[in-house]
């Protein structure tokens, strides 16, 4: 009996050492030898890169550049690429623009050739999917649009597609102009003898913010509006918590700011899931009343399709679809994620812009006078028309993209370019270094010249995947129209009603944290043109 007690001890204890080995082993070979031989395997192949540290890969010395290089504004030009992707000018220079770097044990392989672009996103794209985000956005983003793949993210974008159809967008026109001119009412009567300095990133955030809003929740904007608050709360205690050193694991403590972030997180949820069983509620009553009248916004869309599925459901196949109360909660937190800031820094930059470039100012200026005289607001038929100001801002979203790269993942081993790619690996896309490409733009990459698109966007390069601000192929953005509709809408206000300078204050200092922004805000100096008319022709 002993015995059998002494080898069922000692048989436990070499299940157990086994287990730990084989768990060693593969947490080596995950953090050791599987980065080691992916090295060799591209170094086989002629791509290098800075060399692989156990666990924290590149993380150090990506950090260490990037905060040297926002140490300090910069002089007022354009060539921004060395301050905000400093990490990848730093070793381009050294391995060439296709090179090998470390996020931890995960790596990314950077692409900036336009053809090997169009590969990924277009012409091979079943062999790319989006990676997954950093934790700390995983909560913000949402399950939405964003992030979904296959079959799920194409029911969902079929049935959000008809908002920024144009026909639609134009029905918003009215309202986002009353919007921005009250806003503007706001800077004339804080102005002292008709000048006024704006710090414009914040007022332009609230301004899409409420166009946002109007999106999403159609005739539900009050109470829509109270819990994108709640979001727009959430989303600066995260920006707080991504400028700290990311500690695997921090998230989940119960510190202070995690707290009020996991409440502010609960109480979005539940307010979502009330406001969509109100309105599902007030639907079934009266099914049609979102159709009449008004533009059509993201919850009555997808309610009304949650019907039409529920009814198909119940006559026949049921595997349909159906588009639960969950889906719509993360969509209409996916909307506010991609929608505000984005569309809010490019309306900041093209203002930077302006402010910095008179000679375009004066011309923008000129064309909306033309099209609109001084007093009317821009109508439906007006925008389209204002050809200045749609190059303005393409050469805005060219040298200062909001999103400045993006990723994806192989899904299988693939060839790219003749290079032989891992299942796995990352692919990282430097959008903003490939619009600063002097071989793709010309000598002027870094001049702020809007004339380069008099042609179109198709021929402002030498290349057709040259100008990639909203991404590319199927999972190209959706809200572009709308942010564009927007940013001209509220320049050409602007412009009518006032000039604007930068303050003698403003530091250039663009930086990016999640998103291109402005380091030391965008304070601008903005006079009030009495009668632009006469203003103009007196060279305002
Ligand atoms: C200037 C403003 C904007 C910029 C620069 C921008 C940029 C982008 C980019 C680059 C992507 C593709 C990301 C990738 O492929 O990895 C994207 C996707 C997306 N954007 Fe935008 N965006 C803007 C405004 C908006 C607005 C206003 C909305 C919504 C109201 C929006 C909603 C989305 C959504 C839902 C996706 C995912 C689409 C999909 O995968 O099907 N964006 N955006």
């Amino acid at each position: 009996m002993e015995e059998e007690g002494f080898f069922s001890h000692r048989l436990k204890l070499m299940v157990i050492s086994l287990l730990v080995m084989v768990l060693l082993y593969k947490v080596l070979n995950m953090l050791w030898w599987r980065p080691r031989k992916i090295e060799q395997y591209f170094r086989k192949q002629g791509i290098k890169g800075p060399p692989y540290i156990f666990l924290i890969g590149n993380a150090k010395e990506i950090v260490s550049l990037m905060l040297k290089a926002s140490s300090q504004p910069m002089p007022l030009s354009h060539n921004i690429l060395p301050r905000v992707l400093s990490f990848y000018h730093h070793w381009r220079k050294i391995y060439g623009a296709t090179f090998l770097m470390w996020f931890g044990a995960t790596v990314r392989l950077t692409v900036s050739d336009p053809d090997l672009i169009r590969e990924i996103f277009t012409s091979k794209s079943e062999f790319y999917e989006k990676n997954e985000s950093h934790p700390l956005i995983k909560q913000l983003e949402g399950d939405g649009l964003l992030t979904l793949q296959g079959n799920k993210w194409a029911h969902h974008r079929k049935i959000i597609t008809p908002i920024f159809h144009m026909e639609n967008l134009k029905l918003l026109i009215p309202v986002a102009a009353n919007s921005v001119s009250d806003m503007l009412d706001k800077w004339v009567a804080m102005s002292d003898s008709g000048e006024v300095e704006i710090e414009v990133s914040e007022w332009f955030q609230i301004l899409t913010e409420d166009i946002i809003t109007r999106t999403v929740f159609g005739s539900s904007y009050k109470d829509g509006k109270v819990i994108f608050q709640l979001q727009a709360q959430l989303m600066a205690l995260t920006s707080e918590a991504f400028q700290k050193v990311f500690i695997p694991g921090y998230r989940l403590l119960p510190t202070r700011r995690n707290m009020k972030s996991w409440k502010l997180n609960k109480e979005v949820k539940k307010s979502l899931v009330n406001l969509i069983e109100r309105r599902r509620r007030e639907n079934c009553c009266n099914k049609t009343q979102d159709q009449v009248g008004g533009p059509k916004d993201l919850l009555g869309l997808m309610i009304r399709e949650s019907w039409k599925e529920m009814e198909m459901d119940s006559n026949s196949s049921p595997s349909a679809k159906i588009m639960t109360v969950h889906d719509m909660v993360e969509e209409c937190k996916t909307f506010f994620f991609a929608g505000e800031q984005t569309t809010s820094n490019l309306m900041t930059w093209a203002t930077v812009l302006l402010a910095m470039h008179p000679k375009w100012q004066v011309l923008a200026r000129e064309e909306v006078l033309q099209m609109c005289g001084a007093r009317d607001v821009p109508s439906k038929d007006d925008i389209p028309k204002l050809k200045t100001l749609s190059m303005i801002l393409n050469e805005t979203l060219r040298l200062y993209p909001p999103i400045v790269a993006t990723i994806r993942r192989a899904k299988a081993d693939v060839e790219l370019g003749g290079c032989k790619i891992p299942c796995g690996t990352e692919l990282l896309i430097p959008i903003l270094a490939v619009h600063h490409d002097q071989a793709i733009w010309g000598n002027d990459a870094n001049e702020f010249n809007p004339a380069r698109f008099s042609d179109g966007v198709a021929r402002s390069a030498n290349h057709r995947v040259a100008w990639i601000p909203f991404g590319l192929g199927i999972r190209t953005c959706i809200g572009q129209s709308l942010a564009i509709l927007q940013a001209k809408l509220t320049l050409a206000i602007m412009l009518q009603r006032f000039s604007f300078t930068l303050a003698p204050h403003y530091q250039h200092a663009p930086t990016v944290l999640m998103l291109l922004y402005p380091q030391h805000g965008a304070p601008i100096i903005f006079r009030r043109l009495v009668d632009p008319m006469i203003d103009e022709d007196q060279g305002f």
